[in-house]
């Protein structure tokens, strides 16, 4: 019985000093990582606390910890990049090692996976991706069939839309999401629809729905396992029912293209994304187009080029309404540039210095995206402090759009910050950032741009925006989920014309 006795405790006390040694070890490991790591709150909930507004709290906290700074969430490390110095550094500098977007497994699941996703997708399949959405992009976006003509086109039902309010009081959203939304569908299927198709309206509440639904940086500890279970209840359910609504609707559309697929005649993404995948089932690379998942590709064009341009175009009417001199100022600059017989054209924006610099600033003022999540793919150093493979990185462009040290009275609505001291031309400067920077720069950029130019050099020819008698001016607060939103308001027109 000794023996047995004294066996067990001497195993006891191996196991004691195993155990006792991987503490230290790790100890070590932990506090060797931490060391050098950049300064910030040490409390492990403070992503937790921030709430709607994050970006402003996060800009606060930049004052205190300066422009590279760290939060904890529990194990996740997020390193916040608050200014244009250190968002190069790293973004562009380093570009490789943080062109991963802030994703987990957990997410990914919720999301219904990231195979053909440009918006979620890493590595090479997000290079086989972002080089295809390029293509799309220059082909039907800015390219051969320039998107112009479609804008332009697409501001007559829009400006009906106004005209038919017959100067009432109306909230302006879903009409400026219809003609948004179309031109999404005219690039990736080749057809417009009109505002009050059963089917077009059947989409966009998939897609409204799916962008107010659960995510964002909260979820980055998901672990996969609970994320599989996630997906049978609500509100996550709702979430992968609605990605399945959006697959069949795409789904249908993949197939009536197949059937009609003429590869001398290309007629939108639909097209171009069937030719890869037939090119690739004869060749020996690996794997990047699955005709079972275009409807990815499709829905992130929507989830990216959607919400984002529409809050654009809504935060510049409420602007409007509260600076109605700057509206006149607009309205005068297009009348006597292009007169009032005809739409401005994308090509008049040269001409049009005041018209641009309102809408460069109303980005800055409001930024629809005011933070975006990246990863680091590796260990490595930035700005003086060391930065851990894994680690959520967050762009700030709220704060870089804000920066006192850039901008003279960040927090007041200039235009004339972007002119020349004549007035004559646009002047542009590097902290102005709303569509990113690096490799996973958006997308959509000329084509957001030229959206944003010609609805807004339209409305503005067409219509002075008022606030409704005994209505309050639109509430420039805005809430921030995805897209950083204003709140719902109404707003009235007098027709110009
Ligand atoms: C005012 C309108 C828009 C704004 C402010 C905006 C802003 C942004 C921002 C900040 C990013 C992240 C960039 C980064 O990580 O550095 C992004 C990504 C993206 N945007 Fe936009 N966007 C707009 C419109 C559009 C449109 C119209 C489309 C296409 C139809 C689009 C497609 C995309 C895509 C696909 C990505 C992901 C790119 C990637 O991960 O490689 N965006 N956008």
């Amino acid at each position: 019985m000794d023996a047995i006795g004294n066996m067990s405790g001497s195993y006891s006390s191996t196991v004691g000093l195993f155990v006792f040694v991987i503490t230290i070890f790790g100890l070590v490991w932990f506090l060797k990582r931490s060391k050098n790591l950049p300064p910030g709150p040490m409390s492990p909930l403070t992503i937790l606390t921030l709430g709607e507004e994050s970006f402003i709290k996060l800009t606060q906290f930049s004052k205190d910890y300066g422009p590279i700074y760290c939060l904890r969430q529990g194990t996740s490390l997020f390193v916040v990049l608050n200014d244009i110095t250190v968002i190069k550094a790293a973004l562009v500098e380093q570009a490789e090692v943080f062109s991963n977007r802030l994703t987990s497994p957990g997410i990914d699941i919720i999301n219904d996976g990231t195979k053909g996703s440009i918006l979620f997708g890493k590595g090479e399949n997000w290079k086989e991706m972002r080089r295809f959405g390029s293509q799309a992009m220059r082909t039907f976006g800015i390219g051969k069939r320039s998107i112009g003509k479609k804008i332009s086109e697409e501001t007559i039902p829009l400006i009906s839309e106004f005209l038919a309010q017959e100067g009432k009081a109306f909230n302006p959203n879903d009409v400026i999401n219809n003609a948004v939304s179309n031109i999404i569908c005219s690039i990736s299927f080749g057809e417009r629809y009109e505002y009050d198709n059963v089917e077009f309206q059947f989409l966009l509440s998939c897609l409204q729905k799916l962008s107010t639904s659960t995510s964002g940086l909260t979820m980055v500890n998901l672990p996969s396992l609970l994320a599989k279970f996630l997906v049978h209840i609500p509100p996550f359910k709702k979430r992968v029912d609605l990605f399945k609504s959006i697959q069949k609707f795409v789904s249908t559309k993949v197939k009536e293209h197949s059937a009609t697929l003429d590869p001398n005649d290309i007629r939108d993404i639909i097209d171009m994304y069937l030719l890869e995948a037939d090119k690739q089932s004869t060749s020996d690379k690996s794997f990047h187009y699955d005709i079972n998942r275009t409807w990815r590709f499709v829905q992130d064009l929507f989830a990216a080029g959607s919400d984002t341009t529409s809050n654009s175009l809504m935060w510049a009417i409420a602007i409007l309404c509260h600076y109605p001199e700057v509206q006149e100022k607009v309205f005068e600059e297009i009348k006597r540039v292009v007169g009032v017989d005809r739409l401005p054209t994308y090509e008049d924006k040269g001409n049009l210095p005041y018209t641009e610099a309102v809408i460069l600033e109303i980005q800055r003022f409001r930024p629809v995206v005011p933070l975006v999540g990246r990863e680091s793919i590796r260990d490595t150093n930035l700005s003086g402090y060391f930065i851990p493979k894994g680690t959520v990185i967050l762009m700030n462009i709220w704060a870089t759009g804000h920066d006192p040290l850039k901008w003279d009275d960040p927090y007041d609505f200039v235009p004339e910050r972007f002119l020349s001291p004549d007035g004559g031309r646009v002047s542009h400067n590097d902290s102005h950032i709303p569509f990113g920077i690096g490799r996973r720069v958006c997308l959509g950029e000329s084509l957001a741009k030229m959206e944003i130019f010609i609805f807004f050099s339209s409305l503005v020819q067409r219509f002075r925006f008022k606030v409704p008698e005994g209505h309050p001016l639109p509430s420039l607060e805005g809430k921030h989920g995805i897209v950083f939103c204003i709140d719902p308001y109404l707003v009235c027109t007098e027709p110009r014309i």
